[in-house]
């Protein structure tokens, strides 16, 4: 059977597409390899991890701002159709955004899912699942900076519980349904340094998980 193939997409220093790297065909991850890791940020580490993989793993970088000015008349929208074009060509079975910091509107969706084409004329074979890591529990703390605001609500004592999940990506940030979710442990009066320690520990752990569920569902090994 053919290798699995995943596309991950980055804004920083990585360390969840280290733990997808470190985790290609082990058990937990396995008959599958990453087609292409994009950054919308050149400094982003993880573009580093991704170069020092062995075997090299295939990178690229499209920022947005840089791509408007370039593109006088283009919209974000149109840099969201380009994304969507670089993922669509690996021909993923899955896409899994690891700290990737960009809203993406319905025209990345539409094409990822097959209702558009990517490049104005060829539609995706089969509809492939996009999945996101957000360090929240469902419902909460949508949106950017969610360990610090969930730290935050913990220590005045307006939740008793966060932790983090994988969701399935859809046009309402972070409203996708969940794929794996698991609490993390908060403490009152910790530093919230410890509370991030603990947190991105799960987040290396259920970003495999998750990846490996999705390809089970999508492409199975045979057996
Ligand atoms: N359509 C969707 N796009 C994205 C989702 C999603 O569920 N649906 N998940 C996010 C990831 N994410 C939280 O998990 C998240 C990332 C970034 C932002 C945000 O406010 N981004 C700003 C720019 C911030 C920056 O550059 O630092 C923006 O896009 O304008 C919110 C949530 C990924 N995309
Ligand atoms: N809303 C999305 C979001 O906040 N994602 C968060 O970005 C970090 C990426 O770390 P990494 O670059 O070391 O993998 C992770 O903590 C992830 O939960």
């Amino acid at each position: 059977m053919a290798s699995r193939r995943i596309v991950v997409l980055i804004s920083g220093s990585g360390s969840n597409l280290q733990a997808l790297i470190d985790a290609l065909n082990t058990p937990a991850l396995p008959r599958a390899h990453i087609a292409l890791v994009l950054s919308n940020r050149k400094a982003a580490y993880g573009l580093t991890r991704a170069q020092n993989a062995r075997p090299p793993i295939e990178t690229a970088v499209l920022a947005l701002q840089p791509y408007l000015k370039t593109n006088p008349g283009k919209s974000r929208r149109d840099y969201d159709l380009q994304v969507a074009k670089l993922v669509a060509k690996h021909n993923p079975d899955v896409v899994v955004l690891a700290g990737w910091m960009h809203i993406m509107s319905e025209g990345f969706l539409d094409v990822l899912s097959g209702d558009a084409p990517y490049d104005g004329e060829h539609k995706v074979q089969k509809p492939i699942p996009v999945i996101n890591l957000h360090p929240a529990l469902p419902g909460a703390f949508d949106g950017a900076h969610a360990i610090e605001r969930a730290y935050e609500a913990f220590q005045k004592g307006e939740i008793k519980h966060s932790g983090a999940m994988v969701h399935r990506v859809v046009r309402e940030v972070d409203r996708g349904q969940p794929v794996i979710v698991q609490e993390v442990e908060i403490n009152l009066g910790e530093p919230i340094e410890a509370y991030e320690e603990r947190l991105h520990k799960t987040e290396w752990d259920i970003i495999v998980k998750a990846t490996a569920k999705i390809l089970d569902e999508v492409a199975p090994i045979s057996s």
